[in-house]
């Protein structure tokens, strides 16, 4: 039958195997229920190998000891090399395989392409008509051009209908001017917009006959295309070095009076005439698609940063030895402390959370999508709100968790050789792109009012917001039914969102009633609003959890999942809790029940806790981590890694001669006197 653990090898440390060997699922297994299939998880093992075999596409030194240059210069060879061997090594209409190809070969940096897939393509896709489509999709989908999505602006990145860039129709050429009027309408922050790309979907306030329609995408030409230099009346560059994302050009955009033909608006779903007559999209919105796009992406992603740091603390604390439980006996794995596993397990069970949550929210995108193509729009006021929240919950709590891995991994966990920190730069990003956080809670909180209204009118509501109108308990069932059941838990956490949802509703209304305008009164509820907004949103990712445990046949990979779902519902209850004890939901007793239960799910979950990381199968290539190795052997690996620095290439730097000795010299002269 072999190891349930498909990461054992001969010569790894005895540390990490003896983990391993206590396995009670086949990782290999557990992978498919991240991936969503054991096909998807197959193919990712075997792109991995496959990449393993071209030199070429090996990183040429540690990244953390490049310099932003070699950053840009290093992302782009590999773009080269991968696209001569693209077709052996993926499916290229399938994005996940992608995304794994990306992840391994160049991993989260960035690189001259990332835009151009996650964005670009995505927005001509859903809002290019045919002809535009022929015209630059299909040169884009074969990469004879690069392009971008350019929408924030220094000064406006959250309200989109104050961007500065205006699109003038002139009806007498038939074209749209494009210009940036002020410095704080240039374009600012799009991904490779600096160097990389010759094409931009700019979004521009569209203007004709003076009157403001809102925002609306256009295809610019920003370079030429054989020399890549800007072109007429554009101006474009790097904004600079950034907390982290550092191998890709975010950049700049100043228009300056650019006249473009009236047929390089997006017009699938909007049209301007000839005339400048205005035709109005199907729903309002529907340009905004491209941030849905990568909205409803985000939970997967973020998921694959959390998993990767937990597979890097998980893994050293199973070699790192320190201290003692029983000082008769040697020192203990850092792993077997409880302050470690309450530090690291809650944050593997939300990693496989955001996973399966992802899973569906990418499932309910895919629908929409393929509606709107048809002009059907009635699932897109549904699909905002999930991703708003999702996005939302899901990247700060990445953040917290990527913390406590690098935190858990001590000292070593602060070097670049646990490469920990580059993942938290570079998911913390995801708190502000795509709107900003609050912002988008805040879009999730205007749908909970309205379904919040509903239901104090009377109204039936269903769907993500039914449990407004199902019946409540006044106390939880929780440690109060014979039975040992999840629907207590998740009965628990409706209450909470519910309970929370109309707290805000009741102050809203009041303030209105009192006479305050609408905005004022929204504002001064807002806190009460993101609360009931992430209320909402952590009771969507615990069902979510519960649907996919509920729906896994395999026995054995039901029971492990089962175990982190215990600990998962467990941890955010506690995490909530106030909201439930405040109005005696909860009692002081089921707080101690939750409590040991979490105690005891810890002490479950630990002997298989490198299996579950393990189950993510990321390989050394991608973790880029000299904590997280596979085998283990970290501390001569730590060593080797540390030769890399510039500073050991001599013994002595000039440094010592320019300044450290005269300083020295200096005291040493001084105190003699
Ligand atoms: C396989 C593919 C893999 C893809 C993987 C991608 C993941 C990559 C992850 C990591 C790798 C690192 C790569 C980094 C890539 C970075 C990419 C980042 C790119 C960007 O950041 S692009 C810029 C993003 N900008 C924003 O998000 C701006 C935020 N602001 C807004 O979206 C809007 O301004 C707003 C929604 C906040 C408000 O809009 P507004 O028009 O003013 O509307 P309102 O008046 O507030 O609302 C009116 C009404 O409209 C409804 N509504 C709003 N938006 C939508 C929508 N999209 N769909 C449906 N309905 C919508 C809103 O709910 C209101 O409805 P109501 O009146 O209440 O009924
Ligand atoms: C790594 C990275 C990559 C990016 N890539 C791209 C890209 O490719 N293309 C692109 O166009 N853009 C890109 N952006 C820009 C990004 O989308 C914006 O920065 C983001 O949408 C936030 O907008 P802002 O910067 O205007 O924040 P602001 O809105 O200025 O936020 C500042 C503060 O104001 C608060 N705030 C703002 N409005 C409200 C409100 N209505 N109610 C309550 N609070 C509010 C926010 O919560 C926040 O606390 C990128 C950004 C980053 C960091």
């Amino acid at each position: 039958m072999g190891n349930l653990n498909k990461e054992i090898r001969d010569g790894d440390h005895p540390d990490i195997t003896e983990e391993r060997l206590k396995s009670t699922f086949d990782t290999h297994k557990m992978a498919a229920q991240i991936y969503n299939s054991q096909r998807a998880a197959d193919r990712r093992n075997e792109i991995t190998s496959a990449v393993l075999k071209i030199p070429e596409l090996q990183d040429i030194k540690p990244l953390p000891f490049l310099s932003r240059e070699e950053k840009v210069e290093e992302a782009a060879r590999k773009i080269g090399i991968l696209s001569e061997h693209l077709y052996d090594l993926v499916n290229v209409n399938d994005g996940a395989e992608l995304y794994h190809l990306n992840n391994v070969v160049i991993g989260g940096e960035g690189n001259p392409l990332a835009l151009h897939g996650v964005m670009f393509i995505p927005v001509l896709q859903a809002q290019a008509t045919d002809e535009q489509k022929k015209k630059w999709l299909y040169r884009a989908m074969k990469r004879e051009i690069i392009g971008t999505y350019a929408q924030t602006e220094m000064g406006h990145g959250s309200n989109l209908r104050k961007l500065e860039t205006t699109a003038t129709y002139d009806k007498a050429t038939e074209e749209f001017v494009l210009n940036s009027p002020t410095t704080t309408s240039m374009k600012w922050w799009p991904g490779n917009l600096g160097k990389s790309t010759n094409y931009a979907v700019v979004v521009a306030t569209l203007i004709i006959n003076e009157k403001d329609y809102g925002p609306h995408s256009f295809m610019v030409q920003l370079r030429d295309e054989n020399t890549h230099k800007p072109l007429p009346n554009i101006e474009v560059g790097d904004i600079g070095p950034k907390m982290a994302y550092n191998a890709t050009d975010n950049g700049f955009l100043k228009l300056n009076h650019l006249r473009i033909p009236r047929t390089n608006m997006l017009m699938k779903h909007v049209k301007v005439e000839k005339d400048g007559t205005y035709i109005k999209p199907p729903h309002a919105k529907m340009s905004y698609s491209a941030m849905v796009h990568v909205r409803a992406h985000m939970n997967n992603t973020m998921a694959y940063f959390l998993a990767s740091s937990l597979t890097i603390a998980v893994r050293y604390s199973s070699i790192r030895r320190q201290g003692h439980i029983n000082p008769k006996e040697p020192e203990v794995k850092v792993l077997e402390y409880q302050t470690q596993q309450h530090r690291l397990f809650p944050h593997i069970a939300r990693a496989y959370a955001f996973s399966f949550a992802g899973a569906e929210t990418v499932r309910l995108y895919e629908k929409v999508k393929k509606d709107m193509e048809s002009g059907e729009t009635e699932l897109m006021a549904d699909l905002h709100a999930l991703t708003s929240g999702l996005k939302s919950v899901v990247t700060y709590l990445t953040m917290q968790g990527i913390e406590q891995a690098r935190q858990s991994c001590g000292g070593h966990g602060y070097s670049m050789a646990s490469y920990i920190s580059e993942i938290y730069g570079i998911a913390i990003g995801g708190c502000t792109y795509e709107g900003e956080n609050m912002v988008m809670l805040l879009q999730l909180a205007r749908y909970l009012m309205k379904a919040a209204k509903a239901v104090k009118e009377g109204k039936k509501v269903e769907g993500l917001v039914g449990y407004l109108s199902a019946p409540d308990n006044r106390h939880s069932l929780i440690d109060r039914t014979p039975e040992k059941s999840y629907d207590t838990y998740l009965k628990t956490f409706e209450h909470i969102a519910r309970q929370q949802i109309f707290r805000a509703f009741d102050k809203l209304e009041k303030m209105l009633t009192s006479g305050l305008p609408h905005s004022e009164a929204w504002n001064k509820c807002s806190v009460e609003l993101t609360r009931a907004s992430r209320l909402h949103t952590r009771l969507f990712i615990a069902q979510a959890f519960a649907r996919r445990v509920h729906d896994v046949v395999d026995f054995h990979i039901k029971e492990a999942l089962d175990d982190l779902l215990h600990l998962h519902l467990n941890y955010e209850l506690l995490d909530v809790a106030s909201y439930a004890l405040e109005d005696g939901h909860l009692c002081g007793e089921q707080m101690n029940f939750i409590r040991s239960e979490l105690y005891r799910s810890l002490g479950k979950i630990r002997p298989n806790a490198v299996s579950y990381v393990d189950a993510w199968e990321l390989s050394d290539m991608e973790l880029r981590s000299v904590l997280g190795r596979r085998d283990g052997h970290v501390y001569e690996n730590l060593y080797k890694w540390a030769q890399n620095s510039s500073l050991n290439r001599t013994d002595v730097l000039p440094v010592f001669e320019k300044y450290l000795k005269p300083l020295m010299m200096s005291a040493r002269k001084n105190s003699k006197l």
